[in-house]
């Protein structure tokens, strides 16, 4: 049973819900425009839309309406399925920490979702299931070191397919997102599924496929047989156990028969995604900030360690993180400073919130990669791009590994001019909403 909050009144009345116009505020404002971008797979057009506009600023500024409105508690704004905003940096550790019980990282929602291609992930593993997953994703993924043991070998896809890119854009004289994008998933599959995977874009274009669905959760049908073959597609690759590939791990980590090795895979892959859209912006900062290109360039002989470009890609993620719902349901009831919540609320940690509040956040809208220099703790400001506690995201390492390595070899020789991005720049704030799909680089 969880411990309630030193704060805590003895209320047994409900946290508050919102008026129905709060309510219609907060979906219209927080809500819709995150879900509208594609949970899973983003939707590039209204990614655009959302930079226009400038959506997030927006979204931010209802959540300190709503804060100032409601108070420091949580506030629930859809009432019938009971999803509650929280505001307090102590509620976000408290939620997080308390993961799996009584705060699931399976929620209704995420099951919905991401039941379309991995149902057994750890993600949305019962408690149980979790205890076997969870231990075996930290294991495969080396989540505690900041290099996994097969850094050398990830090093070398990574160096080899940017030069490929290289002599591409020197063809073409541009770098752009979908040229970009091919190479990514290149390294991907070489990194996860082993070299002989590198052209094989069946296997994740009918992940792709399946996301797409999972974008919609429970109203598309499930597509059995593709997620079947998917999956297949996988435990060939396991079978095969290239040396020095996250595939050789799965065929020789020791796993308990509930851990479903194969289908923890897919997370992997498809949260590798987010890593790309990162890194791409991240070459956008250091292209618009010259002191910060230049620290870059300096740490790149250093390779494949590189803590400044880990903290550039960090820092892209605080300013824009890829994950900004972070979605709990409680397993019993929770009490809370206004009232309580019964089993089976939501909790909505909206990161933005966290990390763009100019009111409580001093670098909120300042490109500061030093604030990742140093490990952060739960006494520090909650910047949770990669969540935090227990079910924090155990591929943490090897995704900042592949995106500050990708960005080494793209700026070691080079200076770029970057187009398509809103003003970005040391003398002015850095925009709250900012697509990585329009951008075109171009050798200075
Ligand atoms: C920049 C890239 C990435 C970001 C921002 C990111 C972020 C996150 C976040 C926020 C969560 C928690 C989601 C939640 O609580 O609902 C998570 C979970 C997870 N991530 Fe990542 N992730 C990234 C890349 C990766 C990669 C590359 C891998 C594997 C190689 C990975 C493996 C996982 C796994 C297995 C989980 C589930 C953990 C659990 O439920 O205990 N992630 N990630």
């Amino acid at each position: 049973m969880e411990q309630p909050l030193t704060r805590s009144s003895d209320s047994a009345a409900q946290v508050p819900v919102a008026s129905p116009v709060d309510v219609a505020r907060a979906v219209a404002n927080v809500l819709l425009p995150m879900a509208a971008s594609g949970a899973i797979v983003r939707r590039p057009r209204v990614m655009a839309l959302r930079q226009r506009l400038q959506l997030d600023a927006r979204a931010v500024k209802e959540m300190q309406r709503l804060r100032e409105r409601y108070g420091p508690g949580p506030v629930q704004v859809i009432p019938g399925r009971r999803i509650s905003l929280v505001f307090e940096p102590q509620d976000v550790h408290r939620v997080l920490n308390g993961s799996p019980e009584p705060f699931t990282p399976a929620s209704l929602e995420k099951r919905g979702a991401l039941g379309h291609f991995q149902p057994a992930g750890v993600l949305v593993s019962s408690a149980e299931e979790r205890a076997h997953r969870r231990p075996f994703n930290e294991k495969v993924l080396e989540q505690g070191r900041p290099v996994h043991h097969h850094g050398e070998k990830m090093a070398a896809a990574i160096a080899e397919e940017v030069e490929a890119l290289l002599g591409h854009v020197e063809f073409t004289g541009t770098l752009t997102w979908d040229d970009f994008a091919v190479m990514w998933w290149r390294m991907v599959r070489r990194i996860v599924l082993g070299d002989s995977a590198r052209d094989d874009e069946r296997v994740t274009d009918d992940l792709l496929r399946l996301r797409k669905d999972a974008n919609m959760s429970y109203l598309k049908p499930r597509r059995v047989l593709r997620r079947r073959r998917f999956l297949e597609g996988l435990q060939k690759y396991v079978d095969r156990a290239e040396p020095g590939s996250l595939a050789e791990m799965v065929a020789t980590t020791p796993a308990h028969p509930d851990t479903q090795p194969v289908q923890q895979i897919p997370q992997w892959l498809f949260a590798s995604d987010a890593a790309a859209w990162a890194s791409f912006r991240a070459l956008a900062m250091l292209s618009a900030y010259p002191d910060a290109g230049a620290r870059a360039r300096e740490e790149v002989p250093s390779a494949p360690d590189l803590p400044y470009l880990r903290s550039c890609v960090l820092e892209s993620l605080r300013l824009w993180p890829t994950t900004p719902l972070i979605l709990r349901d409680t397993t019993e009831d929770t009490r809370w400073e206004n009232g309580t919540l019964p089993a089976g609320s939501s909790i909505v940690i909206f990161a933005p919130f966290f990390h763009r509040d100019e009111t409580r956040v001093p670098e909120a809208h300042r490109f500061e990669p030093e604030l990742w220099l140093r490990e952060r703790t739960d006494e520090d400001w909650p910047f949770v791009p990669f969540s935090g506690g227990p079910a924090m995201c155990p591929g943490r390492n090897v995704a900042l590994l592949m995106a500050s390595n990708v960005l080494a070899h793209l700026v070691k020789d080079r200076r770029w001019t970057v187009s398509g991005a809103p003003p970005l720049g040391p003398e002015r704030p850095v925009p709250a909403s900012f697509s990585p799909f329009g951008l075109t680089f171009t050798p200075a």
